[in-house]
């Protein structure tokens, strides 16, 4: 009977909405560098980047190759994204999985909720008023999410040390004007090292990451995580590509 399969199916939704979180933290706590590797259709500086995805099958080559977490684009009108594309990578994968989109109201951090996201990203420059940024974090904390606090200069990055941040992503991409500057990560790491000495935070590099050889650089730097997109979401290959990248072949 249809409504028996119907109920099956709701179960199977309620299951996955309810249990335990999986932790983002957890996921950059372990030795070596993690890859968060992020499934995005477009973006505003690079047009379409890969319209037709099959994004189980993607995730699970992810997934294959070494990555520790999963991150979703679901911005609809730059990114040609959508919540929908956040509830198939995770009925697809253990691996926890971040919502990445642009998150102002806490409306957002319920519907992140809703589609099963374990962690969800806010962008300071975004978001301006501390307070706000405190009241967004504490709701995603209180619903047993985890957030990615994205900074990209030393202001921000204050305010984020500030609000408590768990986990805070240095953007190599400037939002304001698109474009990218690979050394930012480098930069804001150093101002990270002074304020805060014995930090139990994890601190993920985001943008822009093509090669070994900036993986590299990037954990000589003691980065915990680094959230790779575009050059995953061009390679027909993308197990073998984070592989490689992690330095094997
Ligand atoms: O595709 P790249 O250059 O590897 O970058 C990934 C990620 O950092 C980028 O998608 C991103 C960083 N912050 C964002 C905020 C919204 C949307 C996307 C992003």
């Amino acid at each position: 009977m249809i409504l028996n399969q119907i109920a099956r199916e709701k179960t199977k939704e309620l299951i996955i909405l309810k249990a335990p979180k999986r932790s983002l933290y957890e996921a950059l706590d372990k030795p070596g560098i993690s890859i968060i590797a992020e499934i995005k259709r477009a973006s505003p500086s690079a047009g379409t980047i890969l319209e037709d995805i099959n994004i189980p099958l993607r995730v699970n080559q992810y997934e294959i190759g070494g990555a520790s977490a999963i991150s979703v684009v679901t911005e609809r009108h730059f990114f040609k994204g959508n919540i929908g594309m956040l509830k198939e990578a995770k009925k697809a994968t253990p691996l926890p999985v971040l919502r990445k989109d642009f998150i102002i109201d806490k409306i957002q951090v319920y519907e992140s909720l809703f589609a099963g996201a374990d962690a969800l990203l806010l962008i300071i420059s975004l978001i301006e008023e501390e307070k706000k940024l405190r009241d967004l974090l504490n709701l995603a904390y209180e619903l047993g999410m985890e957030a990615l606090v994205e900074v990209h200069d030393e202001e921000e990055l204050i305010t984020a040390l500030k609000c408590d941040a768990k986990i805070i992503g240095f953007n190599n991409r400037n939002l304001k004007t698109m474009t990218v500057d690979v050394n930012r990560c480098e930069h804001l790491m150093s101002f990270f090292k002074k304020l805060d000495p014995k930090s139990k935070r994890k601190v993920v590099a985001e943008s822009g990451m093509k090669t070994k050889e900036d993986v590299k650089r990037l954990k000589e730097l003691n980065f915990d995580g680094l959230l790779i997109g575009e050059t995953l979401m061009r390679s027909s290959s993308p197990d073998k590509t984070i592989r490689s990248l992690l330095g094997g072949e």
